[in-house]
């Protein structure tokens, strides 16, 4: 475990999903996707959705991915979640944008409140899809510009 609470393995082991494109995608880590975003920080958002803000992912090899975070208030519904990931997993070919990886955490945090003697649990989620970087794309499609222009 590094310093950033994941191991180097799943560090390399994104870095093989990212280079090998018929390498199946890979289940991250929280704190591997935090890493990476460089803790989603303003300077890595490159994007928004409907029910996502996009983030760029750098890796130590310099490789780059997109990282989709479901925004909080559409992360109790699973199913728009698991349906990216479904439609982009099995759109598998050259000229679509590839699934990478994604993860799914759920924390429970600690909350005090005034005026109770205990406390009271409220569950934060992190969902996250990471896909191909596509420069200046736009993505309502997952199509890349190769395929968009073999269209007419
Ligand atoms: N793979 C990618 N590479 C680079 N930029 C991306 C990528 N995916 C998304 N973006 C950027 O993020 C923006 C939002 O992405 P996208 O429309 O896919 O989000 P969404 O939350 O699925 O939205 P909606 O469901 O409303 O289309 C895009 O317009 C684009 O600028």
């Amino acid at each position: 475990m590094d310093g950033d609470g994941f191991e180097e393995a799943e560090l390399d082991a994104l870095e093989h999903v990212v280079r090998d494109t018929s390498a199946e995608p890979m289940k991250l880590s929280l704190p591997l996707v935090k890493h990476i975003t460089n803790d989603f920080s303003g300077e890595s958002l490159i994007g928004e959705g409907g029910f996502s803000k996009v983030y760029l992912g750098v890796l130590p090899s310099g490789s780059r991915i997109a990282v989709k975070r479901i925004l909080s208030s559409h992360t109790m519904d699973e199913r728009p979640f698991r349906r990216e990931i479904d439609t982009t997993r099995k759109a598998a070919h050259k000229n679509i944008v590839r699934l990478i990886g994604y993860c799914s955490h759920t924390e429970e945090t600690p909350i005090k409140c005034e005026g109770q003697r205990g406390y009271i649990y409220a569950e934060m989620r992190e969902r996250l899809i990471c896909i191909e970087y596509v420069p200046n794309g736009t993505l309502d499609t997952h199509i890349t510009d190769e395929s968009a222009m073999d269209v007419r």
